[in-house]
This record gives C-alpha cells, structure tokens and sequence, in this order.
C-alpha cells in the first residue's frame, strides 16, 4: 500500500470585501487518513475547499496538495475527487453520459464510467436524465464522479463537501464503507459534514472551524470528550 497526498492549509485567508469568510487558517491532513471538517453553518468549510481544489483564490495563504496548488498537478482529475455541490448537473443529460463526458475532458479510460456507476449503486438509472433523479442520486452520481479518476496503486485525495446530504439510511452506510475503504486502501479523505455522529464512526483526525478560524484541530484517538462534547466546547 502507498500513502501519500497529504494536505497542508497554512495561513489561509480569504475576503469577501470586509468579510473574513476564512481568517488565517492553519492545518494539515495527514496521507491516508480520513479527517472531518467541521464547523458551524457559515463558518468557511466549503469557501476552503474551493481555495484546496483551485476553484476560489485565496486572499492570502496557501492550500497544497502533496506540496503543490491544484492548479500546478500534473494530472489533477486522477489526484483528487471532489464533491462539491449537487446543483451543477445538466439536467436533460443521463447520469452515464455526464459521467463519459467527465472520464473523456480528463482523460480517463470510458471503463471507468460503468464500474463507478455500479460502485455508487447507479447502474440502472444510468440511463435516466439527471434532471429527474432524485437529490441522493444525484448524491451518488456526484460521488462516482468523484471515484472516476482512481486507479490501482495511485494514492489520491477525495474532497467531500456535504456528501451525505439526501442520502437514505443504506446510503449513508454505503458511503461510510466507502470513505473507510478509501483510507484503507491509502487515499486521504476529507469530509465536510454536519452529522457528527457519523463523523465520529469514520473520523482519525478532527479539524473544527468557526468564524474561518480554526478552533481545534487533532486526532480523534487524542480527544478527551465525545465529538457532540468537543464540537460545542470549540464552537460556543
Ligand atoms: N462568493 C461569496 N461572496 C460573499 N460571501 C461569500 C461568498 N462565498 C461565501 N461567502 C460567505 O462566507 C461565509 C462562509 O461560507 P461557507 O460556504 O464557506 O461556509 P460553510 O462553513 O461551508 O457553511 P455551511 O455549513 O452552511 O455549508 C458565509 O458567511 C458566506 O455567506
């Protein structure tokens, strides 16, 4: 097993005019391990993934991956997968053909589609169009996206923001087997969420954010209290 991508966040900053939406944020996810982002509503969790994954520039500061910028990977779709948001989807596209047109702009093998489709448990909607799909569907085909750049022997990151959201009992179990066989098998995975209690059962490392600013950050083994405990103590 290779581990590798580490994440390093250091004095990480970003304005919008006068708001400090992420305010001078320091830390760092070790490879191979699965870390949960934390924080209020608000608080700059996803406005710093977008800085990580070269969506959002930052005001100051730097977000590397494995010691480089997003944007200054050398292959940057089979290094990390990102889901983001749910929204972006083309609504008259079926789930398979978003999924090709994705694996062709990054240069990834068209196997891929079909394997990732049966992965996330959408196989035999592949052919429906998203815009009727439901939003854990379109959940899962955010997330076979997300999977479609893995390849055997390759570490590579995953960005989760939210990835939970509408997602029934048995997917919410799947994507917990999911993100642990991820970590296992080396990736580094961060998570954005607010169901501490699944967070809890996946978690080796805690970042906590209020305000855009780091509140705790450290291995779950090291924390004294319950997660629930933790997170209210950082964030009141
Ligand atoms: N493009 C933007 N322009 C102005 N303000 C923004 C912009 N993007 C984010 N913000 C503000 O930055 C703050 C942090 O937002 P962000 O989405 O990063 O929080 P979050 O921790 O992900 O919240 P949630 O848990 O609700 O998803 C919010 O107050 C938001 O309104």
């Amino acid at each position: 097993m290779t581990v590798g991508v580490d994440v390093r966040i250091h004095a990480l900053s970003k304005h919008f005019k006068q708001f400090r939406a992420v305010d001078n944020l320091t830390f760092d996810v070790p490879p191979g391990t699965v870390t949960g982002f934390l924080g209020p509503n608000g608080s700059g969790k996803t406005t710093t993934l977008r800085m990580l994954l070269g969506l959002v520039r930052p005001t100051a500061g730097s977000a590397l991956i494995g010691g480089r910028a997003y944007a200054d990977l050398p292959d940057p779709r089979r290094t990390v997968g990102a889901v983001l948001e749910t929204a972006g989807f083309h609504p008259g596209r079926r789930g398979r053909d978003h999924l090709r047109i994705v694996a062709q702009a990054a240069r990834i093998p068209q196997r891929r589609v079909d394997e990732v489709l049966g992965e996330v448990g959408l196989a035999d909607a592949a052919d429906r169009r998203v815009g009727g799909y439901s939003l854990g569907m379109r959940q899962r085909l955010a997330l076979a996206g997300a999977l479609l750049g893995e390849s055997e022997g390759r570490p590579r990151l995953l960005v989760l923001d939210e990835p939970s959201n509408g997602l029934d009992p048995g997917g919410m179990a799947w994507l917990r087997d999911l993100i642990t066989a991820q970590a296992a098998a080396g990736h580094t995975v961060v998570v954005s969420s607010h169901v501490l209690a699944e967070v809890s059962r996946i978690a080796d490392h805690i970042v906590i954010v209020r305000d855009g600013r780091l509140r705790y950050a450290g291995p779950a083994a090291a924390m004294t209290k319950t997660l629930e405990e933790t997170f209210t103590d950082a964030t009141s």
